[in-house]
């Protein structure tokens, strides 16, 4: 663990740790900041070159500043963590693995952060151990049913397969645009980060090709299941999200027992990062009351 909020760096806070759960023997890669009796985890999206670190960078800070330990989890297959092919549920292969870190790191209970693939695994983690989940931040996923709106696959979905096909920096900035709502807010700085992050690892780019095809649906329907969930939950998402629809935010609302949702304007995919000061504050309220 890290002791000191506003001196912590990815590599300062990088660590890795060996799980064997439900079937799974792999190394993960997770960063562990902070201290606090209670534990935030952040679980990141799908796209090439995602990780804990590169989704949430913007919002460990004041989690950690208000006294929470935050660990972001690489899932299998990105970033630096093992690679894996996955044949079935993907939420699911997530779920085992971040149960195998919370046993090895010690951890009873925590609050769970997801943001789109992290928010399908959130939900698959908590139908699983209903027990060692706190408050849950699902942010522009969670699988609770197709968009009664917008066509599947939609544009940003289609743009992420075409970047894990073709890794170049021209798809990766058609995807980073479709991101976000205002792409005059990336930089060339960001899009030359992403790129090396995602050529750093050829093996999990061929491996999430591979795992498409084996299971064109990685990320089961988990509708007729969210009333199972009791756990308080914040829905959050972009009003212009345009990979996973905001319409979907509202079957969610309508599932989880205890949700309530809130909606940015002027938003896209990145609800953390696009609206970063205004997102850290309500989830500190939601934490906190
Ligand atoms: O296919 C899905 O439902 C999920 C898509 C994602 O998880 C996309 C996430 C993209 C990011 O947040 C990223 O940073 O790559």
């Amino acid at each position: 663990m890290t002791t000191t909020a506003s001196v912590f760096t990815e590599a300062s806070t990088s660590r890795f740790a060996r799980i064997k759960e439900g079937g799974l023997d792999l190394q993960l890669h997770y960063n562990d900041v902070g201290q606090g009796a209670e534990t935030v985890v952040m679980l990141h999206g799908s796209g090439p070159g995602a990780s804990g670190w590169a989704n949430f960078h913007r919002n460990i800070e004041p989690l950690v500043t208000a006294g929470y330990r935050v660990i972001l989890l690489d899932c299998p297959g990105w970033s630096k963590s093992d690679p894996v092919v996955s044949e079935g549920s993907r939420s699911n292969l997530n779920a085992s693995a971040l149960k195998g870190l919370l046993d090895v790191l010690d951890l009873d209970r925590v609050h769970i952060i997801g943001n789109s693939m992290g928010a399908h695994s959130t939900v698959a983690f908590a139908l699983e151990n209903p027990e060692r989940i706190g408050k849950l931040i699902l942010m522009g996923g969670g699988t609770g049913g197709p968009s009664a709106f917008v066509p599947q696959p939609t544009e940003g979905i289609k743009l992420i397969g075409a970047l894990y096909r073709e890794p170049t920096i021209e798809n990766l900035k058609k995807m980073m645009n479709v991101f976000v709502f205002d792409a005059s807010s990336l930089t060339e700085e960001l899009f030359q980060t992403r790129l090396d992050n995602l050529l750093a690892r050829r093996d999990h780019l061929e491996n999430f090709v591979k795992s498409s095809t084996l299971n064109p649906k990685q990320f089961p329907d988990f509708s007729h299941r969210l009333h199972e969930i009791s756990a308080e939950t914040l829905l959050v998402w972009g009003r212009e999200d345009r990979f996973v629809p905001m319409d979907t935010g509202l079957r969610l609302l309508a599932g989880l027992p205890k949700a309530q949702l809130h909606v940015f304007n002027r938003c896209g995919h990145w609800a953390q990062w696009e609206h970063a000061d205004t997102f850290n504050r309500m989830v500190l309220d939601f934490l906190t009351h």
